[in-house]
């Protein structure tokens, strides 16, 4: 048995999700257990710093530097508050910090590189970017508990998204020997890990991907609607008063990413508040009250995932387990389920698994994982050449 926590903030930005877990065997075999799950919000001006810079603020190197501190003491802050009324402490640190930057890889291989161009021109390279703050080092510091972090940059190197990387630990701790089954998360970002019986050479078929907006466009909007007073539509009760604009939903969905087959992988830098205004701005031919365009983001949400499936999938699940936030948001929930009738809709609870720490409890598993030497990604979901131990590890 070994006691570890897992740390997660979310394309939401709202705070840390904290996972107090003892892990035991290693693949087929695994088993965790929550001890203590927490989410620990970030003080208001941290939280502007970061949404700032994710939405493409500048800030100097210093400032840069401080941030990815100031984030660090966050999450170890977070470590110890998880631990304090369940001795014994943990003896490691799965950290995934926040992502304030994400670059799917190229789609087509980029031009070849002329090395005698000015370094500006010759600077496309065919891998992606993803960049994560509140470096581990600054946690193992000030734990004392060894911490690995930066987990998606191993699997870029190989050619991979770096996203999503729960797939694996989806199929280790959800599968089922009869069901085919979807495991969706609906956090800032939407993701699935599609998981055929647990049988022969199954663990080759599994599949996940991106879907695309989960709650991003929502919480922007709400906060857009409301001069920032709120800042998300709770229960969907805001949505479910309004009407589908339905040729707006279409223009929607025709956006590349929805069409693009996986691997794929997505962020704010696609759906944040750039797309939102012009989602707005799209709207303004069907003159759409609030509570529609809330209804038909919301829709945006339920059909990208929906239709994800019927193109990508080899066959539509019998039951999907829900997981994140979006999985409170009843009228979110009734339409997919509307929409997917003959499918059994849950959440990931009922399987055994916390809906709302699953994604902390993930990278304590994948900081397992690394620490026994065992591969984290699943090469046919991220597109890497192959299975890499991910994370950096940070002594104490
Ligand atoms: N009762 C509720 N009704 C509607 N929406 C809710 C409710 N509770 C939470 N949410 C939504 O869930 C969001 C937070 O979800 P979550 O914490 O899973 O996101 P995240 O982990 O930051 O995202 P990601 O999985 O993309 O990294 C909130 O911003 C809000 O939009
Ligand atoms: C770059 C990044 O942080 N991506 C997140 C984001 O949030 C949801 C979706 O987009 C997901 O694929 C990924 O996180 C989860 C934890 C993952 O890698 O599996």
């Amino acid at each position: 048995m070994t006691r570890v926590v897992g740390l997660i903030s979310g394309t939401s930005v709202d705070g840390i999700d904290a996972a107090f877990v003892e892990i035991a065997g290693s693949e087929s075999d695994l088993t965790v257990e929550l001890l203590a799950g927490a989410t620990y919000p970030y003080p208001e001006k941290l939280r502007s710093q970061i949404l700032n810079l994710c939405a493409g603020g500048s800030i100097s190197m210093a400032e840069f530097a401080l941030l990815d501190d100031a984030i660090a003491r966050q999450f170890a802050q977070a470590a110890q508050a998880i631990q304090k009324h369940h001795p014994p402490a943990a003896t490691l640190i799965g950290s995934h910090g926040q992502t304030v930057y994400h670059r799917p890889p190229a789609p087509r291989p980029p031009a070849p590189l002329h090395l005698d161009a000015p370094w500006h021109v010759s600077t496309n390279t065919p891998l992606g970017y993803s960049l994560q703050l509140g470096r581990g080092e600054v946690i193992a510091h000030a734990t004392g508990i060894k911490t690995v972090s930066n987990f998606r940059v191993a699997d870029i190197t190989v050619g991979g998204q770096g996203a999503p990387l729960v797939s694996k630990i989806d199929a280790c701790l959800l599968s089922s020997p009869t069901q085919h089954r979807c495991i969706q998360n609906i956090g800032g970002i939407g993701n699935v890990t599609y998981l055929p019986p647990c049988q022969g050479n199954w663990l080759d078929l599994v599949s996940g991907w991106d879907t695309g907006p989960g709650n991003t466009l929502l919480d922007l909007a709400v906060q857009h609607f409301t001069q920032g007073s709120q800042s998300y539509d709770q229960d969907g009760n805001w949505a479910r008063q309004g009407t589908v604009c339905q040729p707006l939903l279409n223009q929607w969905l025709s956006h590349d990413f929805f069409q693009q087959p996986p691997p794929k992988s997505t962020g704010r830098e696609l759906f944040g508040w750039d797309y939102l205004h012009q989602c707005i701005a799209k709207s303004q031919a069907y003159s759409l009250s609030p509570a529609d365009l809330l209804a038909t983001l919301t829709e945006l949400t339920v059909a990208s995932i929906e239709d994800s499936y019927r193109h990508f999938l080899p066959k539509m699940p019998d039951q999907i387990f829900l997981c994140g936030g979006g999985s409170r948001n009843l009228y979110l929930k009734e339409r997919l389920q509307s929409r997917l009738q003959s499918v059994d809709i849950q959440k990931t609870d009922q399987a055994g698994v916390s809906g709302d720490f699953k994604e902390a409890i993930a990278f304590a598993v994948l900081a397992y994982w690394r620490d026994l030497g065992i591969c984290g990604n699943l090469p046919p979901v991220t597109g890497a050449k192959q299975a890499v131990l991910l994370g950096n590890i940070a002594p104490c």
